[in-house]
């Protein structure tokens, strides 16, 4: 496939109408290709978490087009018959808050998103194991949510994302709960499965001891793109 696997074209989101609208985000161009990991920062209330979430499809632009995987998702209406499916198959999110499904254990929830898919239990599990041992949380499998500290859960939310193997990997402050050593696995992983899947990754962070962990950083503010930054050589 040629071109970005994410790209936003003068992409818009404005919250209510009239004197109350919230103009969330205006023409932001963005475009992340596969293998390629990048950071976007910005001041609380930039509009990071909606870009994320316009690019999720989890909610609608109001100008603007967007396009995942050289398909046009987006422009003047939605332009993909299913979206949950396009989520599913090729969007994993790590959300802020990891909201795992309370009632299944760390293992069963990173599996879960494979049965759906058709992948067999047995595999499933062992493909879930596999990706929680490698972010040190393998020995809490068996656990339920709320037994898991905060960190823990976030690393099986991580997993979660990753195990259906998304072209596109959107994060919001995956690390934020990490001391440094953790959340530098987790984005050695991230970079791996850039890397070796050839997926684009999006990561929203604060946390200035990662930010020379991505391939370039772009900033928010009031809206609207601020500067892109190459990395340091
Ligand atoms: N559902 C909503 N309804 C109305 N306004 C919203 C909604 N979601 C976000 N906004 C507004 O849009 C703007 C951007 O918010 P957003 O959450 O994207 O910022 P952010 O950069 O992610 O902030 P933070 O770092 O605090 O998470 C803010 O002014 C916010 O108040």
């Amino acid at each position: 496939m040629a071109g970005p696997l994410v790209q936003v074209e003068k992409l818009c989101k404005t919250f209510g109408a009239g004197e109350t609208a919230v103009r969330a985000l205006a023409d932001v161009d963005l475009q992340v290709g596969a293998g390629e990991v990048v950071g976007l920062k910005g001041p609380s209330g930039s509009g990071k978490s909606t870009l994320l979430n316009l690019i999720a499809c989890i909610q609608e632009p109001t100008a603007g087009k967007l396009s995942i995987g050289g398909e046009t998702v987006w422009e003047g209406h939605w332009r993909v018959p299913d979206l949950r499916r396009l989520r599913r198959e090729r969007i994993g999110f790590i959300f802020q808050f990891h909201n795992l499904l309370p009632f299944l254990n760390a293992i069963d929830n990173v599996a879960l998103a494979m049965t759906l898919d058709g992948v067999d239990r047995t595999t499933a599990r062992q493909r879930a194991g596999a990706l929680l041992d490698y972010l040190q949380v393998g020995k809490r499998a068996s656990a339920m949510p709320s037994r898991l500290s905060g960190g823990e859960a976030q690393r099986v939310a991580i997993a979660r994302a990753l195990v259906n193997r998304p072209q596109v990997i959107l994060a919001d402050e995956p690390t934020a709960a990490l001391d440094s050593e953790r959340a530098r696995v987790v984005m050695d992983l991230l970079r791996q499965v850039a890397r070796e899947q050839q997926a684009a990754i999006l990561v929203v962070t604060h946390d200035e001891k990662i930010f020379d962990r991505f391939d370039r950083m772009v900033a928010l503010r009031d809206g609207r793109i601020e500067q892109e930054q190459p990395r340091a050589a």
